[in-house]
């Protein structure tokens, strides 16, 4: 960590007053009962209960001993013991909070519930029920104080170590064979250390006043030894005849107490101004000339058995299944309503109530969509997941400049400042390829046209580091030239930042040229999964039905637009079968009564590779 943070944070008189006490205290702790322990054990009959003198500065106790030197032997036991509850919390709440990674899923959601079950109870209730079982005494109830601040300390591991076990270097870690506790001692754990350091100063702090609580219930520390709670106990007994008897112990734990807390806090500031800046160096301008990101092992997207259903019921999504690599781009084409944009809805989690989403498996980047909470979602999703929307107008807040749109993300997500996050947004508006981006960022959206506006969507996307791009007719809206130079930016991104991109659309020509692989989806369910450059070759009626909708350079001009007759299956009223089959000219009895699977591609009980293009020229436009 640079000098510079420290010493910006120790600056703050605050902290600076935190730190130096935080030392003298230490110090105290290590040099008072080498130096002070005879004068504070010192008894003296003459000088019993007496008040504050020049030879007794905080006068003296029942058996004429020192009050202000006992104080300070007493720091040390009341440190040592603060010190080792705090260490029995840390490394237990360490070993609840990643039982998830030690223990594997299923154990781990049970240590899980029982964390969050034992949170639900407040601290000095968990400490006196640990006190009551440990028993009275100094070590029962450093187990007592340790075991009850315990499980904050879980769960807020158990929070950063999820966020971290789900980066690619970790999955890379696990398939290379590192063993549980070497992934979680070298992989994970120090790269959460550092909130856990400030919250465990922190805590130091809280344990000193909770010791100093049990002590004077009687709990704690026993006679003859003695910490400050312990003096406090004592010196309330005596309350009325000599104040400063209780006084100088109440001072020693409050002004120690708060001298950890806020020195904790001057280690977050120091510590928070630092992670940001790493946060801001660990995310890079992508440029085409940047190196590619690491090969995850896991595919960008898993979607296994896609349902959304709709109160009716209606299911106009029906068991979809598909993945996507990094760098892939999969184009999904089909007539309107066949439940493309539903599709593309589902995995960015953006079906609304009443709407129902299940699926077998939807992952992004390994992590489950509807299992994660919604904060990891919304992390998750908003750092590596990007959405084109069809509607350009409607992407943007018309109210906010859109270079601010765009900084909101990198403040948002990345923790940057709001100059920095704006000099990113200039970046990325000049990396989507907007002449005077600088300029741009401060106008309004209606100052953009269509295509910029797309631009400009596609840059709000590149903010962070997206892995996944969902393009919903991005082009719709747009005149050809327009249309022409997003699908070129949107592929150069792919390119060079190897980014999968899902492009729905419903022109064939359009997926054809830009995607890999092409799904076809019809009446909810995907009936050909095919390479983009084998479209000729397609295997289902409607996929060469689509195809031959498509004028090309041999399509004879003098005969009308072939079409697709008949209308698209309705998802409240579908028939049996194949959706496609009262359409089809090659349908087949079965074909009436019997859906068919999706084997090999193709979803068709008659596929068609070998029958000749025309004839399956099915219509013709009047
Ligand atoms: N909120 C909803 N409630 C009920 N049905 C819905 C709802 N939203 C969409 N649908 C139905 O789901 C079907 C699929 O819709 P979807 O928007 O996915 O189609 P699409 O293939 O993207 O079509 P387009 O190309 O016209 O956008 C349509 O029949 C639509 O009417």
């Amino acid at each position: 960590m640079p000098k510079s943070n420290w010493s910006a944070a120790l600056r703050r008189p605050l902290s600076a007053s935190a730190a130096v006490v935080v030392v003298t205290v230490l110090a105290l702790a290590v040099f008072a009962p080498l130096l002070w322990s005879d004068r504070a054990a010192a008894l003296d009959t003459n000088q019993i209960l007496r008040g504050p003198s020049a030879e007794h500065w905080m006068g003296t106790d029942g058996l004429g001993r020192d009050i202000f030197f006992r104080v300070l032997v007493a720091t040390r036991l009341s440190v040592e013991l603060a010190l080792a509850a705090t260490a029995i919390g840390v490394v237990t709440g360490l070993l609840l909070g990643t039982a998830a990674v030690l223990l594997g899923r299923r154990a781990g959601r049970l240590v899980s519930a029982a964390v969050d079950i034992a949170v639900a109870f407040p601290g000095v209730l968990l400490a006196l029920f640990f006190a009551v079982i440990f028993g009275v005494g100094a070590r029962g109830s450093v187990l007592a104080i340790g075991l009850a601040i315990a499980p904050a300390f879980a769960r807020l591991t158990r929070t950063m170590v999820a966020r971290v076990a789900a980066l690619d270097y970790v999955s890379a870690a696990r398939i290379a064979g590192v063993g549980r506790f070497r992934l979680v001692g070298w992989h994970i754990l120090p790269n959460v250390a550092e909130p856990l350091v400030v919250n465990a100063t922190i805590t130091t702090g809280s344990t000193l006043l909770a010791f100093a609580g049990l002590s004077f219930l009687g709990l704690g520390v026993q006679s003859p030894d003695y910490d400050w709670g312990r003096l406090l106990r004592d010196g309330l007994d005596v309350l009325y005849l000599h104040p400063a008897a209780a006084l100088a112990p109440t001072v020693a734990v409050v002004v120690a107490g708060l001298a950890f807390s806020l020195f904790g806090e001057a280690v977050a500031t120091a510590i928070g101004a630092d992670t940001a800046r790493h946060r801001q160096r660990e995310a890079p301008a992508p440029r085409p000339t940047d190196a590619p990101a690491p090969q995850p092992a896991e595919p960008v997207l898993v979607v296994e058995n896609l349902h959304v259903t709709f109160p009716g019921p209606v299911t106009p999504v029906r068991g979809v299944s598909f993945a996507l690599a990094r760098g892939e781009s999969v184009g999904v084409v089909g007539e309107s309503g066949s439940g493309k944009s539903l599709t593309a809805l589902a995995v960015a989690q953006l079906i609304e109530e009443p709407g129902q989403v299940h699926a077998d498996r939807l992952e992004f980047l390994g992590q489950s969509l509807p299992g994660a909470d919604t904060r990891a979602r919304r992390q998750l999703l908003g750092t590596s997941f990007a959405m084109v929307f069809q509607d350009p107008m409607t992407s943007f807040n018309p109210t906010q400049r859109v270079g601010n749109q765009l900084a909101e993300v990198a403040r948002y997500h990345q923790g940057m400042t709001r100059r920095v996050a704006f000099a990113r947004a200039v970046d990325r508006l000049r990396a989507v390829r907007l002449p005077g981006a600088g300029r741009r960022s401060r106008q309004y959206p209606h100052e953009f046209s269509g295509g910029m506006r797309q631009r400009a969507m596609i840059g709000m996307g590149l903010m962070c580091s997206p892995a996944l791009i969902v393009a919903d007719e991005p082009t719709t809206a747009l005149d050809v030239t327009v249309q022409r130079r997003v699908l070129r930016l949107l592929d150069d991104v792919r390119a060079a930042d190897d980014v999968a991109i899902l492009l729905i659309s419903h022109d064939i020509g359009v997926v054809r040229r830009m995607c890999d692989r092409v799904l076809v989806m019809y009446a909810g369910r995907i009936v050909e999964d095919l390479p983009a450059a084998d479209l000729a070759s397609a295997a289902h009626p409607y996929t060469r039905a689509l195809l031959a909708a498509v004028p090309d350079m041999t399509t004879d001009r003098d005969r009308p637009m072939a079409v697709i007759p008949g209308r698209p299956a309705d998802p409240a009223d579908r028939p049996p079968g194949c959706a496609f089959a009262p359409r089809c000219p090659l349908a087949i009895e079965r074909c009436t009564t019997e859906e068919p699977p999706l084997v090999h591609g193709v979803a068709c009980w008659h596929p068609v590779a070998d029958v000749p293009r025309e004839q399956i020229r099915v219509g013709e436009a009047r």
